[in-house]
């Protein structure tokens, strides 16, 4: 199993952001993780990447339980815009380089190419669609095996979509990589998707293989979102 959660609460100060949550990810798949604002989501790829702990119960990646040093393996683009505006684009690039022993340069420079990246140019002097390639060339020119992506399309036009979609289905190792995507923009992600997760209020309340939605019970995965959410009253 790539990650594990085992029973994990997860409370910021009394508030359970995850109550009791057990759930397992295989390796090299795509998994979508959906749910409205305030669910839960962002939550859980903390805990994946080390960046928050479990107030009870435990998450494992690739067999270890996480700790810090778990952002060694696990690439995270976060919702945040964690740039130094001052640095190039070029530079920001070596910079991570520096930090990450599995930051491929070379995969970074053809990502740098298709997303029309101007390596001299400043962060500051980016449009947030360019901000969002940006990330986006810096987690996927990483050769993690876990990559966790968190509203990757928020604030972006069709064209900066098309473009993430594009490259993730290009630059991502599908015998390697796990791959999970947090959004509420369903449309973007249903074609890319092996597994689907929907998750409200702090709990799993849905988790299905696309595929086997669509054949055997005939949903696309928003359909399925919406009647799972539906049935919560939501
Ligand atoms: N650092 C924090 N301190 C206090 N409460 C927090 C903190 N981070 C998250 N929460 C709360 O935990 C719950 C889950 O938040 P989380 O960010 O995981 O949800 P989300 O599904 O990612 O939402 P969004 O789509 O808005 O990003 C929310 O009620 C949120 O207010």
């Amino acid at each position: 199993m790539a990650i594990q959660f085992n029973q994990v609460t997860k409370k910021y100060g009394p508030e359970k952001a995850l109550d009791d949550v057990s759930l397992q990810f295989q390796p090299g798949k795509i998994y979508g993780l959906l749910g409205p604002n305030g669910s839960g989501k962002s939550t859980t790829l903390k805990l994946i990447a080390g960046l928050v702990y479990p107030s009870s119960g435990t998450v494992t990646v690739l067999e270890e339980e996480v700790t810090r040093k778990i952002s060694r393996k696990v690439a995270y683009l976060t919702e945040l815009d964690m740039f130094y505006d001052s640095f190039t684009v070029d530079k920001m690039v070596r910079f991570y380089e520096t930090q990450f022993p599995d930051f491929n340069m070379e995969k970074a420079a053809q990502l740098l190419k298709d997303m029309k990246l101007d390596g001299k140019k400043k962060i500051k002097q980016l449009s947030k669609g360019n901000r969002g390639r940006l990330k986006l060339v810096l987690t996927l020119a990483r050769e993690a095996s876990i990559v966790l992506l968190d509203e990757p399309f928020s604030g972006l036009d069709a064209m900066v979509r098309d473009s993430i979609i594009k490259s993730l289905l290009t630059y991502i190792d599908f015998d390697e990589q796990t791959v999970i995507i947090a959004t509420h923009e369903i449309d973007e992600i249903e074609p890319i998707m092996d597994e689907v997760i929907a998750i409200y209020k702090g709990h799993i309340i849905g988790h299905e293989n696309v595929e086997s939605l669509r054949e055997e019970q005939g949903y696309s995965v928003l359909e399925w979102f919406k009647s799972t959410m539906g049935q919560r009253g939501e």
